[in-house]
């Protein structure tokens, strides 16, 4: 039996799904338990399991994933087969899904209002499509790298405000956006829409995602065909992918959607979360943002993006875009923390508003999980490398 230390984020109610290594080993797939790794491999004796990916597992589709789930409950809790267990401080982790397709949403009512001021300031901050379709633009899947991963600061055009044309050089505002990413685990065909109603049957789970965005290419770059290079430098995730079936007890209504949406996106039971996201700066807290306040839902991204007819495919990830609650401090990104750098926050002693060289972003989160217990999604952590 594996020993669960008390309180510990990652009990039996959890049971998130990432790819390990251990010294002169291949990548293959692990289920975490308490400061466990459990290789699925070994322990259940599956091929699919022995894979750099978690693709092949998770396109074998709803069914199996809950079978697979209740085998892993009654194995962790009987005897673990030797050499299947490996201590959490041992292993390496890996990107955990092949992404196919990235796209990234922009559903928080907060940050978007803020943006809007921020970034238009003399136009109404939301515009008038954003309260009848979640908006979102299509990514750099080949860019999407897992947590720990260093992060170059992106070259580009920018001009800053004054100067009347543009110059190449290092950003000089490079931000994160803190963020919940859903992994598609079954796809659908092209020509056909997802219902609603098919999202917990075909997203397999959730990962944290920091959107690293250089603010300033993204001002010079972005009209009128949205963000490009500002943001497809690098997309950090969490290396756990918590399963959508440990969500459960997180589930709450979204806030209330007025106008009611179109019937595609009308949500036959409720798939807002209540998982609560913490930021931390150099290794301090600085906010905590609350997903509860997202004003769509994934479940109604997930429609919305399959709703002319595109395909979707295993291993497609659709951020929700930057968390923001409704109070300063838990906004999800610097450019709304510090209003466009005009109110620096003090981090240990310094004033910043913007990340510097070596500086180190780390978001966090929890869930309220079966049986009154917490559940974690572990962290997604990265480092700012000067600019080559
Ligand atoms: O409003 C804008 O022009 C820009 C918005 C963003 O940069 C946000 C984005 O990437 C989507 C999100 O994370 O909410
Ligand atoms: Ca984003
Ligand atoms: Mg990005």
């Amino acid at each position: 039996m594996i020993d669960i230390p008390d309180g510990s984020l990652f009990g039996l109610a959890n049971l998130p799904y990432g790819v390990f290594s251990t010294p002169g080993s291949a990548p293959r797939v692990g289920v975490r338990v308490g400061d466990s790794v459990v290789d699925l491999a070994v322990a259940l004796g599956e091929e699919v399991f022995a894979r750099p990916s978690l693709n092949a597992f998770m396109a074998q589709g709803h069914d199996r994933w809950v079978r697979v789930r209740q085998q892993i409950t009654e194995l962790v809790s009987g005897e673990v087969p030797d050499g299947a267990v490996h201590p959490v401080a041992e292993v390496r982790m890996h990107l955990p899904v092949e992404v196919a397709d990235y796209v990234d949403f922009y559903a928080s009512e907060h940050h978007a209002t803020n943006l809007g001021r921020l970034f238009r300031p003399d136009s109404e901050p939301l515009m008038p499509n954003w309260k009848h379709l979640p908006v979102g633009y299509h990514g750099r899947a080949g860019t999407v790298v897992v947590s720990g991963t260093d992060v170059v600061r992106p070259s580009g055009q920018r001009r800053a405000p004054g100067e009347d044309a543009p110059t190449f050089g290092p950003c000089r505002r490079l931000d994160v956006e803190a963020e919940l990413g859903f992994v598609v685990g079954t796809g659908s065909e092209l020509g056909t829409a997802v219902p609603i109603a098919e999202f917990a049957t075909r997203v397999f789970g959730a990962v944290l995602v920091n959107d690293w965005s250089a603010r300033d290419i993204q001002a010079w770059e972005y009209v009128p065909l949205g963000p490009f290079l500002g943001k497809s430098f690098a997309t950090s995730v969490s290396p756990w992918v918590v399963p959508l079936l440990a969500l459960e007890q997180a589930r709450v209504a979204t806030p209330a959607q007025i106008p009611e949406p179109l019937p595609y996106l009308e949500e036959p039971e409720p798939w807002g979360l209540d998982i609560d996201l913490a930021v931390s700066w150099n290794g301090h807290e600085i906010s905590r943002p609350p997903y509860r306040e997202m004003y769509w839902s994934p479940a109604q991204m997930l429609a919305h993006l399959t709703v002319n007819g595109a395909a979707s495919r295993t291993g497609d990830l659709y951020a929700s875009g930057t968390v923001s609650g409704p109070e300063k401090h838990q906004r999800g990104a610097f450019v709304e923390l510090t209003w466009g750098g005009a109110e620096p926050v003090r981090i240990g002693g310094q004033e910043r508003t913007f990340l510097e060289d070596g500086d180190e972003v780390t978001i966090t989160a929890t869930a309220p999980g079966a049986d009154g217990t917490r559940i974690g999604f572990g962290e997604v952590t990265g480092r700012v490398l000067p600019a080559c």
